[in-house]
């Protein structure tokens, strides 16, 4: 297959002065002294994207997504690495960019036409499925600077979309139209991508990218944090977004916890009748229906605790409760004698679906009703998917078509 954008090592610093006039000075210095300082927008980025990919860049506001966006069409060179482009891009940029306006519409997408490369007849060929698609009455003989933002995003996508490009890039264009015309910029989307065209698309709306991109990047502060299947990435994004947590990969994992040490000792001047030592999981990052397996280590300073209990709760970061059985109510007997001991809690199939979840453990005696000790956010781990199902949890279910 091959690459219609290759980045190598690509890096973008721009110059920063905090007064206009800085940047005269330093122009006009003759001991060439630097009125700037150098800000990384982009850091060290290698990316290739395939034919027919379908690529969602995501970030925060300010993590170098323009930035790079601007590299790759031209607008903007790099400060150092390679960048190679094979094909014809079309890009929706920012909207009005591209556009001059004293020019109407319609001379407009001839001046679009023509800059990539379209002789005066193949825009003519073309005028009519792009008037039909903007689809803004008679403003196309109007001047643009006298367009909403709704009809310039409405023009620029029309002409973007129906020059044939081999890479179409759509950054936060859709966001201002309606909700019709989304859909019908959304389609014309999906049947280029179905003709093989490479599609890079930029969106704040992360549920759109899940559903239209079968690929994404994140970007985070000028690097690329994580590169794989969209709806996985933008998973864990959110999550990011959510919570501040960033676990990467394999371990995308969740502090997995030491190995418990052997020895047992009752700590001096201890009042606890029993403690939670230890819970380690057996892997950081699931998919949904994976095995959780969850080892407890806990001690028991007492001779004997009658009526000892163990409790494993799952919990959403912000402390949503989901799930939380205790083997008193199960009728599971664990030791409850002195030393140090391991019980190992199983869930078979997890039935979670993408998120960070935390686990709380807990000892307990009399029936859960006096707490010997609580370990809160004790583990915790991620479930990332391909893209199947929304919500927290999945349920068995069909569907029935009853007309
Ligand atoms: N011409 C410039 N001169 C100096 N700094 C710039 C310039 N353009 C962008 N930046 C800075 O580079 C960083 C990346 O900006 P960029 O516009 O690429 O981010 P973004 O991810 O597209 O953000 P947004 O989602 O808000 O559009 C920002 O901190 C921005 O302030």
């Amino acid at each position: 297959m091959s690459a219609m954008i290759e980045l190598g090592s690509i890096s973008k610093t721009y110059k920063l002065y905090s007064k206009p006039l800085d940047r005269l000075k330093e122009a006009l210095s003759l001991s060439k002294k630097k009125y700037h300082h150098d800000f990384n927008a982009l850091n060290n980025i290698s990316l290739s994207v395939m034919k027919g990919e379908a690529l969602g860049i995501l970030g925060k506001n300010g993590s170098g997504k323009s930035t790079l966006l601007k590299l790759i069409t031209g607008v903007l060179s790099p400060s150092s690495g390679s960048l190679k482009v094979n094909g014809k891009i079309s890009a929706i940029l920012e909207l009005g960019a591209g556009f001059n306006p004293e020019y109407t519409g319609r001379e407009n997408i001839y001046l679009n036409g023509l800059m990539m490369g379209y002789s005066r007849e193949q825009i003519n060929e073309r005028m009519s499925a792009i008037i039909d698609f903007a689809d803004i009455g008679d403003f196309i003989e109007q001047p643009v600077k006298v367009y909403s933002s709704g009809m310039f995003a409405r023009l620029a996508f029309a002409v973007s979309i129906n020059v044939d490009p081999d890479i179409l890039i759509v950054d936060e264009a859709l966001a201002v139209g309606d909700i019709r015309f989304q859909t019908k910029c959304i389609d014309k989307m999906k049947e280029l991508k179905a003709k093989g065209t490479t599609i890079l698309f930029v969106s704040h709306a992360t549920e759109q990218v899940k559903r239209f991109c079968n690929r994404a990047v994140w970007l985070k502060d000028g690097q690329l944090v994580a590169d794989g299947e969209a709806s996985e990435v933008v998973d864990l994004y959110e999550d990011y977004m959510k919570y501040d947590t960033f676990l990467k990969d394999e371990g995308l994992s969740s502090p997995i916890a030491e190995a418990p040490e052997v020895g047992f000792e009752i700590p001096e001047n201890c009042d606890l009748l029993a403690s939670v030592q230890n819970v380690t999981l057996n892997k950081g990052n699931f998919k949904t229906f994976d095995a959780l397996e969850v080892d407890v280590v806990y001690d028991i300073y007492e001779e004997k605790i009658d009526d000892f209990l163990i409790g494993v709760a799952i919990y959403t970061p912000d402390r949503e409760y989901i799930f939380g059985p205790n083997t008193y109510l199960e009728k599971v007997q664990v030791p409850r004698q002195r030393g140090r001991h391991v019980v190992k809690y199983i869930i078979p199939k997890l039935y979670l679906l993408g998120g960070t979840y935390c686990i709380d453990v807990g000892a307990f005696n009399n029936e859960g009703l006096v707490c010997l000790n609580y370990k809160q956010e004790a583990a915790r781990f991620t479930v990332t998917n391909n893209y199947f199902s929304e919500g927290l949890v999945y349920m068995e279910h069909r569907w029935e078509v009853q007309r």
